[in-house]
């Protein structure tokens, strides 16, 4: 289980983030949303260690993932973040590879296991066909497929994603959450779409001006009143058969 307690983090200006605490239990798909702003991001590198909270702690296990080495959290978190990635010009094929090094020792070479998981894990993500091309020349909902297998490729129980649906068509967007959900691994991962959040998550929670402003199942969270005071429109919210849906005026 993962665990964020009260996690603050601030610039020398600014507060960014206050006191936001969020667990994500084992096999759980858990969003947080929030408008533009609100933190999502800043608390999700928190998470990763790509930024450190000035007080509160990470726990994975109850262990502080704040002490452990960056090698130990990749062999069990992986994650796809809103960063453009490598200006050099890898290969696609070497930009999943690169997901299988917290498997490797040092300079270790990859062996046909480590390529059978690439494959696979572009299959997976319908990516397979453009192994040898070169991952700058890729649209960008293509290089966010192959981001994501990666993110496969590492093989770790959880994978934490900032804002996964970026760039991807709609078709793509179903289809990218409906691979993450079905390999039952543990998935944290910052949405906009309130009704892909709704469709996909087991909880969420919602920030808003850097603190957590509620939690829960989309079912009990998500309302009129919520889009209100989060994006400042109206929107009719309805439930049928256990879905929701959001129309916005
Ligand atoms: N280094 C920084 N210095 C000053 N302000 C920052 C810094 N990093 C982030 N911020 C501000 O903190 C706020 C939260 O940013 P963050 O990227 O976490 O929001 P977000 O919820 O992920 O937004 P979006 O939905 O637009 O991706 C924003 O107002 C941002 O401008």
């Amino acid at each position: 289980m993962l665990s964020a307690e009260k996690v603050s983090y601030r610039t020398r200006q600014v507060e960014i983030i206050r006191d936001i605490s969020l667990t994500v239990n084992q096999g759980e798909f858990v969003g947080v949303i929030g408008p533009n702003g609100s933190g999502k991001s800043t608390l999700l590198k928190n998470i990763y260690k790509m930024l450190v909270p000035v007080s509160g702690d990470i726990l994975l296990d109850g262990k502080s993932l704040l002490k452990m080495s960056n090698r130990q959290m990749a062999e069990r978190i992986a994650v796809v973040s809103q960063e453009s990635e490598a200006n050099f010009d890898f290969t696609v094929e070497e930009v999943v590879q690169m997901g299988r090094y917290p498997r490797k020792r040092l300079i270790e070479a990859a062996n046909d296991h480590d390529r059978e998981i690439v494959c696979h894990s572009l299959e997976m993500v319908g990516m397979e066909d453009f192994l040898e091309r070169s991952f700058l020349s890729l649209s960008g909902g293509e290089k966010q497929r192959v981001l994501i297998a990666r993110a496969l490729a590492q093989e770790t129980e959880m994978i934490i994603l900032d804002e996964p649906t970026n760039h991807l068509d709609i078709g793509s967007q179903i289809k990218t959450l409906s691979l993450l959900k079905a390999s039952k691994k543990t998935v944290l991962t910052a949405l906009h779409d309130l009704s892909l959040a709704s469709k996909f998550c087991d909880r969420i929670y919602v920030l808003k001006g850097g603190q957590n402003l509620c939690d829960g199942r989309p079912d009990d969270v998500i309302s009129s009143a919520l889009v209100e005071e989060l994006y400042h429109i109206h929107a009719d919210v309805f439930r049928r058969n256990e879905k929701i849906f959001i129309d916005y005026d």
